[in-house]
């Protein structure tokens, strides 16, 4: 039994790229990661495969399966390193690439998305924070500087945006979701209480409340054209 490190000494990397996982398993491991940065926040350097599996809500034997395809076994009476799965979970899923992420309507719910920290800890980058109200243009959150939605393409190429967080009310947030497309964004989150659509190539999922908050996982919230 044994776990390897995403990369080996020799530069390649010891998990599958994505596309060679099984799509279950992939639509799993935001889950099994949630339940990881809870684990490793509450003090847990190892876990057994029961505990994960509880944490996670699945069943323990689905959760090895899933975890060997990773090539990670755990080790016998120990269970997993925390963190290191944490590691190779987040490599999996892209996430050890910080990707920098436009949030765009900054009012309640903007502001204390801009200050949330968990961004940083799981592989996201705020870049830029977009308003079309020019009262909040201008305002200082977090060490960003809010921008007037008008500037969104030019700083979305700067910035190499590849996010865009909508957090607008409803009746604004299809129009952002085409500004965001047409800026080169293909991965929207939305906040708002709407249906967007998207082209085919895009994906967008919707938080409907904090609880429900997860990684990138659905794309079944958005219709694509
Ligand atoms: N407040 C919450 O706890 C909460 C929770 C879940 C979901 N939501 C949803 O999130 C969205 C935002 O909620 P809120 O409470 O922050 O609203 P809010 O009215 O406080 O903020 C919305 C912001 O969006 C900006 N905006 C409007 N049209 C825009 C456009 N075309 N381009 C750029 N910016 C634009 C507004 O100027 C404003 O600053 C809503 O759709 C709401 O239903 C809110």
């Amino acid at each position: 039994m044994s776990q390897q490190r995403p990369g080996d000494s020799s530069g390649r990397h010891a998990v599958p790229a994505l596309p060679d996982l099984p799509e279950a398993t992939v639509a799993r491991l935001p889950e099994y990661l949630r339940a990881l940065h809870n684990l490793a926040e509450a003090g847990n350097d190892t876990v057994s495969s029961e505990g994960l599996a509880a944490a996670a809500g699945v069943n323990s034997a689905k959760l090895r399966k899933d975890l060997s395809h990773l090539g990670s076994y755990g080790t016998r009476g120990v269970g997993y390193d925390v963190a290191l799965l944490i590691e190779q979970i987040e490599y999996v899923l892209g996430l050890h690439q910080r990707r920098a992420v436009a949030l765009v309507g900054v009012g309640n719910l903007g502001h204390a998305l801009a200050g949330y920290a968990g961004f940083g800890s799981r592989g996201f980058r705020i870049a830029a924070l977009f308003d079309a109200d020019p009262s909040r243009v201008g305002e200082r959150i977090n060490g960003l500087v809010v921008q007037h939605i008008e500037d969104l393409p030019e700083i979305a190429a700067a910035e190499s945006i590849a996010i865009g967080v909508i957090a607008t009310p409803a009746a604004a947030a299809q129009s952002v979701a085409d500004q965001l497309v047409a800026a080169g964004v293909t991965s929207i989150l939305n906040f708002a209480p709407c249906v967007l659509s998207v082209p085919e190539g895009s994906t967008c999922a919707r938080l409907i409340s904090p609880s429900s908050c997860r990684y990138f996982r659905s794309t079944s919230t958005a219709r694509h054209r």
